[in-house]
């Protein structure tokens, strides 16, 4: 059976700068992989030519076994992959339920007429897509915050209403930017309990870029160390922990 995710010599150059130099990434359903490297690194590039943002320069990327590289960024989140961004990026002038609604607009059963005329079709659809909304909130713990402006919600609660919007697209496979920074011990916890949660119970595959050691050491089925745009090493946290060059390299700027 193929991976949910494969990555083959993934390479991006910009002019004279080969930012990405034969990546190589598998993610499973189910799984949490987590690429770490100092800033500046290419894991951010990495997470562009996989979301269709950057064309590859080279390589091949998977998903289920079906080639998406080079494919518009819409297309790709039709496939099922939707990411968060290093900085949050909520329309904050709206409540937090009506950033997920809108995130939704693509799976109402509805067209202009249906809207129009408030046909049954057209009803029942927003029904479902109002419940699964809520559902969402629920489930990031944000219940009660549903009628608030998203830019008046706490930074932690922002960072769980944007995984939430992601939900609304019902994706296979997350993305997710740094989604620690920022965040204080307490929040990162509840963070790390909603990845858990949408892996283990959701059965999503989960990409994370993140610089906090203890939650990726935490949190992810395997690692991908990157340096200079090439793969440094691969394995699971304990193997990573103490793989001598991630340590000379990474770790042991900390
Ligand atoms: N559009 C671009 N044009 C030119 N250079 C770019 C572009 N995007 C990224 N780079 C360069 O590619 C390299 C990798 O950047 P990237 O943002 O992918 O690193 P990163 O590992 O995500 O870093 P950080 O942890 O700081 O976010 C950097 O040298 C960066 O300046």
């Amino acid at each position: 059976m193929s991976a949910l995710l494969e990555v083959r010599d993934l390479a991006m150059r910009f002019g004279g700068l080969l930012a990405v130099d034969g990546v190589s990434l598998s993610l499973g359903a189910r799984q949490v992989l987590s690429m770490i490297g100092p800033n500046g690194a290419g894991k951010t590039t990495v997470f562009n030519c996989l979301t269709g943002f950057y064309r590859p320069s080279a390589g091949e990327i998977l998903l289920d076994g079906e080639p998406i590289q080079g494919l518009p960024g819409h297309r790709i989140t039709r496939k099922g992959i939707v990411r968060t961004f290093q900085n949050v990026r909520l329309f904050r002038e709206m409540t937090a339920l009506e950033n997920l609604l809108v995130a939704q607009h693509r799976h109402l059963n509805t067209n202009f007429f249906a809207g129009l005329l408030k046909t049954p079709a057209f009803r029942r659809s927003e029904r479902q897509a109002l419940e699964f909304a809520h559902q969402w909130l629920e489930r990031v713990g944000l219940a009660d915050c549903a009628n608030r402006l998203a830019g008046t919600l706490a930074y932690g609660q922002q960072r769980r209403l944007e995984i939430a919007r992601c939900m609304m697209t019902r994706p296979r496979l997350l993305m997710l930017d740094e989604p620690a920074a920022g965040l204080n011990p307490r929040e990162t916890e509840d963070l790390k309990a909603l990845i858990g949660l949408l892996r283990d119970e959701h059965g999503l595959g989960v990409l994370l870029i993140e610089h906090d050691m203890p939650l990726v050491m935490g949190i992810s089925d395997r690692i991908v160390v990157i340096n200079q745009g090439r793969p440094l090493a691969e394995g699971t946290p304990a193997q990573i922990r103490c793989h001598p060059e991630v340590i000379k390299a990474y770790l042991g700027e900390a």
